[in-house]
């Protein structure tokens, strides 16, 4: 069974169609990669699958149970933690009360510590920052401190929404291998929304293109990367 299963998923604003049907799945375990142009739809696919938007057509499941009836906090109880683009933080909180809010889902509350531990680990820098505004961090330390507050929800799932978007180069490279670093130790499944197709590609196991609100190429990272539909509109000339 998928971890996360959407099928003939429709959303629309007013008049205008952003997604038409698609289909999408991930297992347990997995990095798969949404690609698409400005408009595609990406964002308007994880807002729906996070509850953020009501859905015209289609169903999403989780863990093979349809989750379009459950309200927006249920869905972060159930595991999924959405990292919006622009990050989200609470600029006039601190570091580690930006970690807290992470916490509030949380349904095991003993295991809070531990993943405090961990996101220091990982995050060294928030650390040594916990008692600094988010608002005075930097765009890549605030970055680091989404990823942060949505393993504090003890996700199984994270849906994140260009996450590389406005970073120096060295940020980029940071936060693409921090996913990677959380997905392989932690296994939670990644769900990267990515305009940096080449990054993306080089961390996921899989991938979709989704163009105007069709999917309209799917399969492993390697296959696509070699694609020329992908590499002429997506990769650039390499
Ligand atoms: N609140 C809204 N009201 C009306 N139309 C919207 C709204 N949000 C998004 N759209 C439209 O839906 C389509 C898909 O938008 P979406 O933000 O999902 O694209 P995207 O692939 O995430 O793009 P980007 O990479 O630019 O963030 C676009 O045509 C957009 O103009």
């Amino acid at each position: 069974m998928s971890i996360l299963e959407i099928k003939g998923l429709s959303v629309s604003y007013g008049a205008i169609k952003a997604l038409e049907g698609i289909d999408l799945r991930i297992e347990e375990g997995e990095i798969v990669s949404l690609l698409g142009a400005n408009g595609a739809g990406k964002t308007t696919a994880l807002r729906a699958i996070s509850r953020l938007l009501p859905i015209q057509g289609g169903d999403i499941l989780f863990q093979g149970k349809s989750i379009t009836q459950v309200p927006v906090h249920g869905v972060v109880s159930l595991g999924i933690a959405h990292v919006p683009e622009g990050r989200g933080v609470f600029p006039s909180l601190t570091v580690q009360e930006n970690l807290k809010l992470g916490t509030w889902a949380n349904k095991r509350k003993s295991a809070i510590p531990d993943l405090r531990q961990e996101v220091y680990r990982i995050f060294p820098r928030l650390e040594e920052r916990k008692t600094q505004l988010a608002g005075t961090l930097s765009g890549g330390e605030q970055q680091m401190l989404a990823l942060g507050r949505a393993m504090m929800t003890d996700c199984r799932v994270m849906l994140l929404d260009e996450p590389s978007m406005g970073l120096s180069p060295l940020f980029v490279k940071e936060v693409f291998r921090v996913i990677k670093e959380i997905n392989a130790t932690k296994g939670t499944t990644i769900l990267l929304v990515e305009q940096n197709a080449n990054m993306a590609l080089k961390i996921a196991h899989r991938g979709y293109v989704l163009e105007t609100g069709n999917i309209v190429l799917e399969g492993t990272s390697k296959d696509l990367a070699h694609d020329p539909r992908v590499k002429e509109a997506y990769l650039g000339h390499q």
